[in-house]
């Protein structure tokens, strides 16, 4: 790669720990060219490679060998394309590249499954309104998948204009986000933006998060200065020759950040994420430690440590409420899945010879694929 086609490539991220996965990656994907994916659609992706932005699918042997949704390319991801040498331009993806963070969201249906909301965020912006809307134990469950994901947290309280007394929300912030960095913004007058400039950087990946109303649009644009609505208005050629409008998920802000607005952040909700779980609780899993016993429920048992700092009012007696409550609901989810998971391996059993019959014949048609799209 030279130094120039490269440029675009390090605009949205890639650097020398990309450099490093790609060349661990397998033999096969030497001829391949490293792409971010900015765009989801049904079924083709928008990727940024070195020469720019087209549109990709997955290979066939790709689509034969994922086992589930989450293999599959999401925004944000790295990925390893053939560039296809057609008009207009076409990619064809063979590989992901291992993920350093990202948004899960478990399917616990009849089939369990896993979906990628967003791929390689270094910052999630967890927004709350200090206003009536303000809910601290929202908070705590967005932090639960905000831990989870393996991106930095980092919480951002909006409308900051609307409020009198912020000590209160900083407060409580401080006592359900331990550890977490925290800063008051109002995009409505322009305040705050400095302290975000530290996570703004170029090539750092950036999620917003939150409740509905919050400001995470407002945000979105202050943040852009307005680039966003500017950049939806270009109209470029797709894949049949019509020109549509440009629709991506993950953009450039103007200090070399790259925001990402993919739609299933905005609807995130619980999901399975028990170490996410521990780490957002982490000062009350520090306490169950002290516990005399260690099987101790914190219901009346002697050498309590829980029920000591509920007592003292070292702990929130609202944040252990969420605790426990979010345990519960954790416990569910996981019920759910183990349950779908074994009616899945037995469905899987009974369609196992009718399968192999089929899959011999699939597997050679899918090399053939993957050999036609070598070629071109
Ligand atoms: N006073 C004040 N109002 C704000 C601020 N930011 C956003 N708002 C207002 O809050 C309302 C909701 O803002 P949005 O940006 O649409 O909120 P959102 O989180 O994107 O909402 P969804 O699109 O439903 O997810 C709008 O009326 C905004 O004008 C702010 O900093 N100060
Ligand atoms: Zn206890």
């Amino acid at each position: 790669m030279t130094e120039q086609l490269t440029d675009f490539l390090k605009a949205f991220g890639w650097d020398e720990q990309w450099n490093d996965k790609r060349n661990a990656a397998s033999d096969k994907l030497r001829d391949a060219s490293p792409a971010r994916v900015v765009a989801q659609y049904s079924h083709a992706y928008k990727i940024i490679t070195m020469g720019g932005e087209r549109l990709a699918n997955v290979s066939g042997r790709f689509e034969f060998q994922a086992e589930s949704k989450g293999d599959f390319p999401a925004v944000g991801d790295w990925v390893m394309a053939d560039l296809l040498d057609e008009s207009p331009p076409r990619a064809v993806i063979q590989a992901v590249l291992p993920r350093q963070s990202a948004m899960v969201r478990k399917l616990a249906g009849s089939v369990p499954d896993e979906q990628i909301i967003g791929a390689n965020m270094d910052y999630l912006f967890i927004t709350l309104a200090m206003n009536g809307d303000f809910n601290i134990r929202k908070l705590e469950r967005y932090l639960i998948s905000a831990w989870e994901s393996g991106a930095m947290p980092v919480v951002l309280l909006t409308k900051a204009d609307l409020c009198d007394d912020h000590s209160r929300y900083l407060a409580e912030v401080e006592d359900a986000a331990p550890g977490v960095p925290v800063h008051m913004v109002s995009a409505l007058e322009n305040q705050g933006k400095e302290a975000l400039m530290a996570y703004l950087k170029p090539g750092k990946t950036v999620a917003v998060i939150g409740s509905s109303g919050v400001g995470k649009s407002t945000l979105l644009n202050w943040l852009a200065m307005d680039h966003v609505q500017l950049t939806s208005d270009i109209r470029e050629s797709d894949a049949r020759g019509r020109h549509t409008t440009t629709h991506r998920e993950l953009f450039l802000l103007p200090t070399g950040a790259l925001l990402m607005d993919t739609p299933g952040m905005r609807e995130l909700q619980l999901w399975d994420s028990q170490e996410g779980w521990e780490q957002a609780f982490s000062d009350i899993e520090a306490l169950v430690a002290q516990c005399r016993y260690r099987d101790c429920k914190h219901e009346g048992e002697a050498g309590c440590a829980v029920r000591a700092a509920l007592q003292s009012g070292e702990l929130d007696t609202g944040r252990y409420g969420n605790y426990k409550k979010t345990e519960r609901e954790l416990a569910r989810l996981a019920r759910k899945e183990t349950t779908a998971m074994r009616q899945r391996d037995k469905k899987q059993s009974t369609l196992k010879n009718a399968r192999s019959r089929t899959a011999s014949r699939r597997s050679v048609e899918n090399w053939e694929d993957f050999g036609e799209s070598k070629r071109k």
